[in-house]
């Protein structure tokens, strides 16, 4: 199929990259000609395990990338993958998705034959449907249902690990109002359905927009909760680990996600949850358990300097912050836990040495004051403490670099090095 994708970051690319190795021809439409240039160039314009191969293969050949929205017209079906960041308020902003909507609605009003539009951007229930089909009908000239075509297909791939889990769903949510969306969302899915039998939930578009929230804010707020009872094991000398071990083996609870630590970040549960409370409250409602989520989430990064601080005054002294991406196997640092803690250590004058395999570049543009380092060993040398805050598997090979350190003070937020006798160390739940 011809298939156009508006927005090619870390969701645009990804589908992208994954729709080609399906076999269908991909238009990639971005205003930003960098991402073009790389695409078509066969790279990736993002660390993401996966994606230079398949860009590779397919970049300028299958899927090509362009600033210019004409190319849209030449294919049957355009997924938004644009951003829908977070208001002061929390709440979403739309005005993003609502001028690339326009600009393409304009361009199909030169295309003769119909077309479907589908959103995988992340949007509060009623906005494909109440906000961009309205859009698109006046700017496209053409009727909904008729030439016009519109649905949600919501994504759940995490960053890291985002080609494998396209290319291994655990399920596809197609959300439409017409039988036209519903074949051609099949259409496009048929070679990933038949070859992982992935589950199909059918469903209406604000459903499909509501599960979105409702798989994010069920994750961020089960990492909440193991995180609760984490500091409450901490505080009783517990290993929330061994706790979190055996309630995973309850099939009601399930293992994954219960990793307690300084708690989640990236660009997708801080503003998702807030999002769907924001939307809540605006209809009258106030979601006390995703308020509390968010609540213990804002406490961890405190809670594992406080533990620091315990042990030296970081006032003048250097200290390491290992991990700068919000999560091992990104370079995304937006939301990152490393924010709240680097700004918390320079609340406290420390000289902050930072150091990650991959996320430095965007930590710098955020942080450009602080000292980087090119490994793990470099942050540590003559460190009167050493803050651990995103899981990379290198950190779990550390040993001797720690007693390069002036105080040998570790405090792990995330359980990933083994402890020595020669180091003092401190887990943020364990
Ligand atoms: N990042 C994730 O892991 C993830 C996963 C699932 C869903 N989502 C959702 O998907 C959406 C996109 O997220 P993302 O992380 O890929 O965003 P992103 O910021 O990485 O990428 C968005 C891209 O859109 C481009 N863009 C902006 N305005 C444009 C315009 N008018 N025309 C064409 N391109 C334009 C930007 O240049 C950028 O490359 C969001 O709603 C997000 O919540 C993200
Ligand atoms: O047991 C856990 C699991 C995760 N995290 C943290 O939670 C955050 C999010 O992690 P993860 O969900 O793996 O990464 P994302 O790429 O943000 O993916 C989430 O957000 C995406 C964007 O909406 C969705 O598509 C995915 O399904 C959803 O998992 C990170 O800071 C993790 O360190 C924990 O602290 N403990």
């Amino acid at each position: 199929m011809r298939v156009s994708i508006v927005g090619s970051g870390y969701v645009g690319t990804t589908t992208a990259a994954c729709f080609a190795d399906l076999g269908h021809d991909i238009v990639n439409v971005d205003i930003d000609q960098d991402i073009v240039d790389a695409i078509n160039a066969g790279q990736s314009p993002i660390h993401e395990p996966g994606l230079d191969d398949l860009l590779d293969e397919h970049g300028s050949d299958a899927l090509t990338a362009t600033t210019d929205y004409a190319d849209v017209r030449e294919t049957d079906v355009t997924f938004l993958a644009l951003p829908t960041p977070s208001r002061d308020d929390g709440s979403i902003d739309t005005s993003i998705i609502e001028a690339a909507t326009e600009t393409l609605g304009a361009t199909l009003a030169d295309k003769d034959d119909e077309h479907v539009v589908v959103t995988k951007s992340t949007v509060i229930p009623t906005t494909t449907t109440d906000t961009l089909a309205p859009i698109l009908e006046d700017a496209s000239r053409k009727t909904l249902g008729e030439d016009l075509h519109v649905a949600m297909n919501p994504e759940f791939l995490r960053e890291g690990t985002a080609v494998e889990d396209f290319q291994h769903p655990d399920k596809l949510v197609f959300g439409t109002q017409d039988d036209t969306a519903l074949d051609t969302l099949y259409d496009v899915f048929a070679p990933l359905i038949e070859q992982t039998d992935a589950p199909v939930v059918e469903t209406d578009i604000a459903e499909a927009e509501m599960i979105k929230y409702a798989n994010n804010a069920f994750l961020a707020s089960k990492v909440s909760l193991i995180n609760d009872l984490g500091n409450i094991c901490k505080e009783f000398g517990v290993d929330a680990y061994e706790v979190a071990d055996a309630i995973g083996l309850d099939d009601r609870i399930g293992e994954r996600f219960l990793r307690s630590g300084v708690g989640w970040g990236g660009s997708c549960f801080p503003k998702d949850v807030n999002a769907i409370i924001a939307a809540a409250k605006n209809k009258g409602y106030t979601p006390a358990l995703l308020e509390a989520a968010v609540a213990v989430n804002d406490t961890q990064p405190q809670r594992l300097l406080d533990l620091l601080n315990d042990y030296v005054d970081v006032a003048g002294e250097r200290v390491a912050v290992l991990g700068l991406a919000f999560k091992p196997g990104t370079d995304d640092v937006r939301n990152s836990r490393a924010i709240e803690v680097i700004e918390g250590l320079q609340n406290r004058d420390a000289t902050i040495v930072g150091y990650d395999p991959v996320a430095t570049e965007n930590m710098r543009e955020r942080f450009p004051d602080i000292k980087y380092t090119s490994s793990a060993a470099a942050a540590l040398k003559d460190a009167v403490g050493a803050v651990i805050v995103t899981d990379w598997d290198e950190f779990a090979t550390l040993d001797e670099e720690f007693t390069t350190m002036r105080e040998p003070v570790v405090v792990d937020g995330r359980r990933s090095i083994t402890p020595t006798p020669d180091i003092t160390y401190e887990g943020l739940t364990w």
